[in-house]
C-alpha cells in the first residue's frame, strides 16, 4: 500500500478522458450492478461496519494522498475494525492497539500472508524476496537468513567503522558548508551510503556504473511502491499496459537484474578475503554456494533480498532523522536536553562509541517518540488473510487484506496522553517499546512478519543523531518563520518540504 493513491489518480484521469475508455466504464458499471444485484453476502455473517461506497470504485476515493490520516477519520465514525472494498479487493483497516493485537498476535499465523502486486511481482523475481514472499517454508528460510545472518545484532555491530566514517563524512560536509544545510537530501544519502557498503562492501556513488546504479535504483524504488488499477479492478488491468506503465516496470526489472548479476559474478570470480563476514552480498554467495547452512536458496533469491532491504532499510531510517531534526528545531527545550545529556557523555573524546550510545536514554527516548508521531510507513505492510476467521465478534474471509493504521494507534488517546504533542519525556522510565509487544506502538509491526530491521535501522539513527546534535548547535534559517509539516504522499511519510538548517560547529 503506498504511492498507489497518486498512481491511481494519474491512471483515473487517462480513464476519464478517453473516449473509448468511457465506454468501458459503462460496461464495467453494468457488470458491477448486475453482481451487486445477484450477489448477496452470507446472511449468517457478521460483517465489521463499512463506510458508504461508489459504484465500481467502492472505497478507493476515500483515501485520498494520505490515506492513514483519512483513514483515521473514517475509524473515529465506524470504529477499530472496519470493512473497507478498493476496488473488488475487501480490505479490513485495523485502527486501536487491541486490534492490532488481534490480527499480529492471536491470529498471526492465520494474517502472515502479503498481498502479491503485479508490480513486486516483475521486479521481485516472482516473489524470491521476504517481504512478500508468501508464508510458507521458502519465506521461513529467507526469514531466517535475515534475522540470523544479516541483520543480528552481532552482524549489525561488525558495520560500526561504516557508520563511523560515512558520518564523518556528513560532519565534515556540514563543518565546510558555507550556508544552511538540507538536511532531507543529507540524511538520504547516509542512509544509502550505509545500506550500500553493507551489502555490497563499497559505494556505488561515482563513475559510469555508480550513477548508472542510483538512477536505477531511484527508479526502481519508485515503481516498487505502486500498485495498478488493475490489481484492484482486474477489468482495468489493461491501462497499465497501454500507458507504458507495464513496459516501465519490465525495462527496470531487466536492467537491475543485470547491474546485480554483474556483481555477483565479479564476486564469484574473485572473492574477498573473509566470505563469511564482509557484506551481505558475500553472505548470501556463501550460503548459495556451501549449503552451509542446511539452507538452499536460488540465485534470484539473492538479488531479490538485496532490493529488500535497499527498498526496506533507506528511505524509513532517513524519514525517521528528517523528523527527528524538525521537532528537535521547533522543540529548543527538547534539543537543549539532548546536547546536554550526549556532550556530558562524549565528554571531550573525539568519537562516539557503542558503549555511549547505550547510556543516551534521551536520544532513544527522542526516536521513539518520532517513530510514535512520525511513523515511518504509517500503514505499515499490508498483511492478508489466509483463512476464514473470526476477529472482535466479526466474520473476516480468506483473502481479505489487511491494513494495520499504526499512526492512528500511535495517536489514539485511550493509549497516549496529549498524542498530538511531540513529548520525548513520555519515554523515559517507560517500559514501552517497539519491539512488537506493545501493540499501542508498531512503527516495525509485529508478530511472524514484524521487520528484521530494527538493530540496523537503530544503529544507524542513534549514531548519526547524536553526533549530530553533539557536534553543531543548530537554528532554522528563517527563525521567525514556522516549519511546514506537510507530509508527502507515499509508502513512508516522508516530510514534503526538504529540511533545511544552519549549523555552528559547537565548542566545548
Ligand atoms: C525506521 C526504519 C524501519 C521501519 C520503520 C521499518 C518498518 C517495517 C514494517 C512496518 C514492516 C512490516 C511489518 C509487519 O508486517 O508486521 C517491515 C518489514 C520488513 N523490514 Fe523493516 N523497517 C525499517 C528498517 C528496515 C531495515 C533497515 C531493514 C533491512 C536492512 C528492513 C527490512 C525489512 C524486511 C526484510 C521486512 C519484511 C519482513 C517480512 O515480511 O517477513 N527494515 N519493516
Amino acid at each position: 500500500m503506498s504511492k498507489f493513491q497518486l498512481l491511481i489518480q494519474q491512471q483515473m484521469n487517462e480513464v476519464i478522458f478517453h473516449p473509448f475508455l468511457c465506454r468501458v466504464l459503462v460496461s464495467l458499471f453494468l457488470f458491477w450492478a448486475i453482481t451487486k444485484l445477484f450477489y448477496k453476502p452470507a446472511a449468517n455473517k457478521k460483517l465489521p461496519p463499512s463506510p458508504w461506497k461508489l459504484p465500481i470504485l467502492e472505497n478507493l476515493h476515500q483515501l485520498g494522498s494520505l490515506p492513514h490520516r483519512n483513514l483515521q477519520s473514517l475509524a473515529k465514525k465506524h470504529g477499530p475494525l472496519m470493512l473497507l472494498h478498493i476496488g473488488t479487493v475487501p480490505t479490513l483497516v485495523v485502527s486501536s492497539a487491541d486490534a492490532a493485537r488481534e490480527i499480529m498476535k492471536t491470529h498471526d499465523l492465520n494474517f502472515a500472508d502479503r498481498p502479491q502486486s503485479s508490480v513486486s511481482r516483475r521486479l521481485l523475481y516472482d516473489f524470491k524476496d521476504v517481504s512478500v514472499a508468501p508464508y510458507g517454508e521458502y519465506w521461513r528460510q529467507l526469514k531466517s537468513i535475515c534475522v540470523l545472518q544479516l541483520l543480528s545484532n552481532k552482524r549489525v555491530q561488525s558495520f560500526h567503522s561504516i557508520r563511523v566514517e560515512e558520518t564523518a563524512l556528513l560532519v565534515n560536509k556540514i563543518r565546510n558548508s558555507t550556508s544552511s544545510v538540507n538536511l532531507s537530501e543529507m540524511f538520504a544519502q547516509i542512509t544509502n551510503d550505509v545500506v550500500c557498503r553493507s551489502v555490497f562492501g563499497q559505494k556505488y556513488i561515482d563513475g559510469q556504473n555508480g550513477k548508472k546504479f542510483l538512477s536505477l535504483l531511484a527508479e526502481f524504488l519508485e515503481l516498487l511502491g505502486n500498485f495498478t488499477l488493475g490489481d484492484f479492478i482486474p477489468g482495468l488491468s489493461w491501462i497499465s499496459r497501454v500507458n507504458g506503465f507495464d513496459a516501465r516496470v519490465d525495462k527496470v526489472s531487466k536492467e537491475m537484474d543485470e547491474f546485480l548479476e554483474g556483481v555477483i559474478r565479479e564476486r564469484m570470480e574473485t572473492p574477498g578475503e573473509d566470505k563469511n563476514g564482509a557484506n551481505f552480498v558475500d553472505i548470501l554467495l556463501n550460503i548459495y554456494q556451501s549449503n552451509s547452512t542446511g539452507i538452499s536458496i536460488h540465485r534470484d533469491s539473492i538479488k531479490a533480498i538485496i532490493l529488500d532491504v535497499y527498498a526496506a532499510g533507506i528511505e524509513t531510517t532517513s524519514t525517521v532523522l528528517e523528523w527527528a531534526m524538525t521537532e528537535l528545531l521547533r522543540h529548543p527545550s527538547a534539543m537543549k536536553k539532548l546536547q546536554t545529556e550526549v556532550r556530558e557523555i562524549v565528554k571531550d573524546k573525539q568519537d562516539i562509541t557503542e558503549n555511549d550510545l547505550k547510556k543516551m536514554h534521551y536520544l532513544k527516548a527522542v526516536i521513539k517518540e518520532n517513530l510514535r508521531f512520525h511513523t515511518p510507513i504509517p500503514l505499515l505492510v499490508p498483511r492478508v488473510a489466509r483463512k476464514d476467521v473470526k476477529i472482535m465478534g466479526y466474520d473476516i474471509s480468506a483473502g481479505t487484506m489487511v491494513i494495520t493504521n499504526a499512526w492512528a494507534i500511535g495517536r489514539d488517546p485511550v493509549s497516549w496522553d496529549e498524542p498530538e504533542k511531540f513529548r520525548p519525556d513520555r519515554f523515559l522510565n517507560s517500559s514501552k517499546d517497539f519491539k512488537g509487544q506493545d501493540f499501542d506502538f508498531i512503527p516495525f509491526g509485529a508478530g511472524r512478519r514484524g521487520c528484521p530491521g530494527i538493530a540496523f535501522a537503530m544503529a544507524t539513527k542513534e549514531f548519526v543523531l547524536a553526533n549530530l546534535v553533539q557536534k553543531f548547535d543548530w537554528k532554522l534559517p528563517d527563525e521567525g518563520k514556522e516549519l511546514d509539516m506537510k507530509e508527502r504522499p507515499g509508502v513512508t511519510a516522508r516530510i514534503d518540504v526538504p529540511l533545511l538548517a544552519a549549523a555552528t560547529q559547537y565548542r566545548s
